[in-house]
């Protein structure tokens, strides 16, 4: 009796976001056969639901556009990033799409459709979905994720806002500024509370000061509604909306992968767990992406996907992750962005921190954009201690073009440079990056009338 044979690649990709698009060409690049397996539409999350729509809107929210034109400009970004990236684009560049929703039957099996198809290597790219939290009543009441919340054609009157980490600030300014009554609810004591203290009380204070009303360290027990009215109820506040946007984080996507199949092991979060090279418990198996639960970007997404399918396709020399220098940027106006350490994850005594107002830097006073500040963090090298102002560990940046001052940093810290060489190397004035220039001038001596500190020391 003849016996079916599965058909064959070298590798095969679950998911056909950032994550899995890189993996995909990374894997092509290196002369491999490869299949890629999605359920939704190649470019995922950040395409359609994450950075492309949010960030076109918060720009036509800061253009001053009436909601609907924004809404439009929305549907048109996320149309065009998509067409660079759809399945003729990538057969273009030898990649073979599969939609459909795979589950696996062996290490190195898959299902799709009642078709098992087959690859001694494959990765999962599956990514994180909207997490609701188990709040009484909230089951039943009309909610906004950030899976819905971009389809909306008419501007609520009011939108409260669940989750003060990057969705709840960055929509939430947004909203504010097309006019929508806005209120903001974190459980937490702060405004993103991963990121630096001094960050979060800035941005607090200013979304107040755009007319967002800020609960921080509110717990909500109940939520009931309907497609009118809404009502947010803790045991200090009680929030009456329109609509409600949950943005309380992510999940990873592994519950229907049947990963127990393959022998990959998962945390307690669902995350499947992998090595610096992105190989999970299963030989043979990688992940990559928002499914490991490491980064939740899209530029880290990029990274681990071509570590995912260099590690994948080589004996030797494989590639690794690493996530020492991945910058992470929210985009409220001004923007805020950390790489490395932020001040009080540093445990090393003899580390020092340079810190500038952005009062001080000259770019900032000509474009009246003065709210913020940058700090650079270093600290001794082995052997060579301070010598040309020691490594750099960490840098925090409140400022309008802080996603962009950020990479000067990142590139410090991934190529190991003297933090000397920031202060040596000769910014164009009045540019932002001069901002950073300044700073770095402080572990050399007086620099503006400021000098660098120890850690811990304060906003001076
Ligand atoms: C509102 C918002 C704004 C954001 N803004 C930014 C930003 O400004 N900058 C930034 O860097 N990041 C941002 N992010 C995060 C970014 O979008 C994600 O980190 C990134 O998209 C993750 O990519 P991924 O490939 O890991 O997962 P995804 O993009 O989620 O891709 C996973 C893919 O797998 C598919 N899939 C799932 N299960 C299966 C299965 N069983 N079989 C086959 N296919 C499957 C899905 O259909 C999907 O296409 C934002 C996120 C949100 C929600
Ligand atoms: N610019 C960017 O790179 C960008 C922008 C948006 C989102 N993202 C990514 O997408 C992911 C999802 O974003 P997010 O903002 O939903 O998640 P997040 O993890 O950044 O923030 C979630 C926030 O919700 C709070 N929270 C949790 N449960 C709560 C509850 N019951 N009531 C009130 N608050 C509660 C948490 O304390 C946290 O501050 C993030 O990991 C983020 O990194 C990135």
């Amino acid at each position: 009796m003849a016996v079916a044979v599965p058909a064959g690649y070298d590798l095969i990709v679950l998911g056909g976001g950032a994550a899995g698009l890189a993996t995909a060409s990374r894997a092509v690049a290196d002369g491999a056969t490869t299949l890629l397996v999605t359920e939704g539409a190649p470019g995922g999350d950040c395409t359609f639901t994450g950075c492309v729509p949010s960030k076109t809107l918060i720009e036509a929210a800061a253009d001053g556009l009436p909601f609907g034109k924004a809404m439009a400009r929305v549907r048109d970004a996320v149309t065009r990033v998509a067409a660079t990236e759809d399945e003729a684009a990538l057969r273009e560049n030898g990649i073979e799409v599969l939609r459909g929703r795979a589950r696996f039957v062996a290490r190195d099996r898959i299902e799709v459709d009642g078709h098992v198809l087959r690859a001694p290597r494959i990765v999962i790219a599956t990514g994180a979905a909207p997490l609701v939290p188990p709040i009484e009543g909230l089951d039943g009441t009309p909610a906004l994720t950030t899976d819905t919340v971009f389809e909306l054609d008419e501007r609520p009157s009011s939108l409260a806002v669940l989750g003060g980490g990057a969705v709840g600030c960055e929509l939430a300014q947004a909203f504010a500024r097309f006019g929508v009554e806005v209120s903001l609810v974190e459980e937490a004591g702060r405004l993103l509370p991963d990121g630096d203290p001094e960050a979060s009380a800035l941005v607090a204070d200013l979304l107040t000061s755009e007319g967002v009303t800020v609960h921080t360290g509110t717990r909500v027990e109940s939520i009931r509604g309907d497609g009118h009215r809404i009502t947010l109820r803790s045991a200090t506040a009680r929030i009456d909306t329109h609509r409600l946007l949950v943005a309380t984080g992510r999940a990873p996507v592994t519950g229907t992968l049947e990963l127990e199949a393959a022998g990959v092991s998962t945390d307690r979060a669902g995350a499947v767990i992998v090595d610096r090279h992105q190989e999970t418990s299963a030989a043979g198996v990688f992940a990559a992406g928002d499914v490991t639960g490491l980064f939740d970007n899209t530029h880290a997404a990029y990274a681990m996907g071509r570590v995912a399918a260099g590690a994948a396709l080589r004996r030797t020399r494989r590639p690794a992750f690493s996530s020492a220098a991945i910058p992470r940027v929210i985009f409220t106006d001004p923007e805020i962005a950390t790489v490395g350490l932020l001040e009080h994850e540093v445990n090393d005594p003899k580390a020092r921190v340079a810190y500038l107002p952005m009062s001080e830097v000259d770019r900032a006073i000509a474009a009246e954009a003065t709210t913020g500040f940058i700090k650079l963090i270093t600290g001794p090298r082995r052997l060579l201690g301070d010598l040309g102002g020691g490594k750099l560990l960490g840098a925090s940046i409140v400022a309008e073009r802080a996603g962009e001052l950020i990479g000067e940093p990142a590139l410090a810290m991934t190529a190991g440079m003297f933090t000397g060489r920031l202060a040596q190397t000769v910014h164009a004035y009045p540019t932002w990056s001069m901002a950073v220039q300044q700073a770095a001038a402080q572990f050399f001596g007086e620099h503006g009338g400021r000098t660098a500190r120890k850690v811990g020391g304060g906003t001076s």
